[in-house]
């Protein structure tokens, strides 16, 4: 797969300004990364083309904000990422105009140099061909290493590749390699388990996944809407009330094509969202109108393990709680620990992808564990359907 297109081997990067698009996504508390895996993953591409004489210009966005706000600047993370790669980082306030021509201008070959959140232009989601052109202004080349971002057709993930000649980065390379090799054929039985809190942007997606594996797990925010739709009252919990028609017709689809649907039998709920706010387990017909579920319940654990011990492969995305906060991190540190021990077992094929999944993980100490770790969650639930990504196809032009 990854000989279908340009890679760093066909390049001369010295003396060129290199656009490379990274996920600096990272999960963030009070201002400080607290979960650094995407920023190691991206280290090999851009000390590579520092290394070799390219001025590296990284390209990123940072949540989903509506126009410019501090609270989703990069600067954090680009001071994180100079930690990580142990090589100053510059940052330009803005990724386009004079701001970011003046910062690119002053650099030197080696220098890296991040520019301001791309989505601070609503002309990047809408993948605009004048913000493309500016953009295209300040590189010769663009390298893609976001994997993780490659499902959205975006001026940096995509519309670039259709302006400068277009390479995809190491990470890129190693997470198509690695997925195809687990995934192109996995053994079967395949259970997913989905949770996580961006329920809009990944529903959708559970409608193809049903068709792919033999069971789904669906957990945290996810599960929610699934219950609500089920008639469950779900009191003032994470839940997308106007999905419940997609809720009900992805558990059709999936009962038409033979794929079981895991959902929560109990709850641990409480009435702030805080760590260590008192909780307390409720079955399904009693949650309390105040109260917010942010975990599964003991009984919802045992289900979850039971269906990891039917599998033989494993893709998880998105923790099954709200795990960042304790006891709240119960059911995705249970089940990711019974995975793990299956996993080093040899009884299971685990992958896992996410930004924050990983950071799950990481906090249930069982990464390397898995036998493979994506960076993405979203890209990596589109590329499990079989979707093309727009940013891996357009390196195949
Ligand atoms: N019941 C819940 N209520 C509220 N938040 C929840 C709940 N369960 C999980 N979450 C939150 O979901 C978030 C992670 O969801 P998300 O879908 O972003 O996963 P991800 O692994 O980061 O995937 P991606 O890389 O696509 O962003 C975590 O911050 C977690 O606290
Ligand atoms: O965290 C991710 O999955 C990627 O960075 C994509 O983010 P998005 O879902 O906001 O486009």
């Amino acid at each position: 797969m990854t000989n279908s297109f340009r890679t760093l081997d066909d390049v001369d990067v010295k003396g060129k300004r290199v656009l490379v698009r990274v996920d600096l996504n990272v999960p963030m508390d009070g201002g400080k990364v607290t979960d650094a895996t995407r920023l190691e993953r991206i280290a090999p591409t851009i000390t590579e083309i520092s290394d070799k004489g390219g001025k590296v210009i990284l390209l990123a966005h940072f949540g989903r904000p509506k126009g410019r706000d501090d609270k989703n600047s990069l600067k954090p993370v680009a001071a994180a990422l100079a930690d990580v790669i142990k090589k100053p980082v510059a940052f330009a306030d803005d990724c386009v105009g004079d701001v970011a021509a003046k910062a690119v201008g002053a650099m030197k070959d080696g220098d890296i140099l991040c520019l301001e959140n791309t989505r601070f232009h609503p002309a990047e989601e809408k993948n605009d061909p004048t913000f493309v052109t500016e953009l295209a202004k300040l590189g010769d080349i663009w390298v893609n290493d976001a994997f993780s971002a490659a499902h959205r057709a975006h001026a940096s993930t995509e519309g670039l590749g259709h302006k400068l000649p277009a390479y995809a980065g190491r990470t890129m390379q190693a997470e198509l390699d690695a997925l195809g090799k687990a995934l192109d054929a996995p053994t079967k039985p395949v259970i997913a388990i989905v949770g996580g809190a961006k329920v809009s942007s990944k529903i959708d997606l559970l409608e193809n996944l049903v068709t792919k594996v033999d069971a789904l797990v669906i957990g945290g925010g996810m599960a929610n809407t699934f219950l609500h739709a089920q008639g469950v009252k779900v009191g003032k919990s994470l839940c997308e009330k106007d999905l419940a028609a997609t809720a009900l017709r992805i558990i059709d689809k999936a009962e038409a094509s033979g794929c079981a649907i895991i959902l929560p039998v109990d709850a641990i709920v409480a009435f702030h969202f805080a760590a260590n706010t008192p909780s307390h387990a409720y079955g399904l017909d009693a949650i309390p109108d105040e109260g917010m579920i942010l975990d599964v319940g003991p009984q919802s654990i045992e289900r979850i393990n039971a269906a990891i011990d039917d599998a033989a492969t494993l893709v998880w995305n998105g923790p099954v709680g709200a795990f960042e906060m304790t006891p709240f991190d119960r059911g995705t540190v249970a089940g990711a620990k019974h995975a793990a021990a299956r996993t080093k077992a040899k009884k299971l094929i685990s992958v896992a992808g996410g930004g924050d999944t990983v950071a799950a993980l990481n906090h249930a100490g069982v990464a390397d564990d898995f036998s493979y770790i994506s960076t993405a969650g979203g890209a990596f639930l589109e590329w499990m359907e079989g979707k093309p990504l727009p940013g891996v196809e357009v390196l195949k032009k």
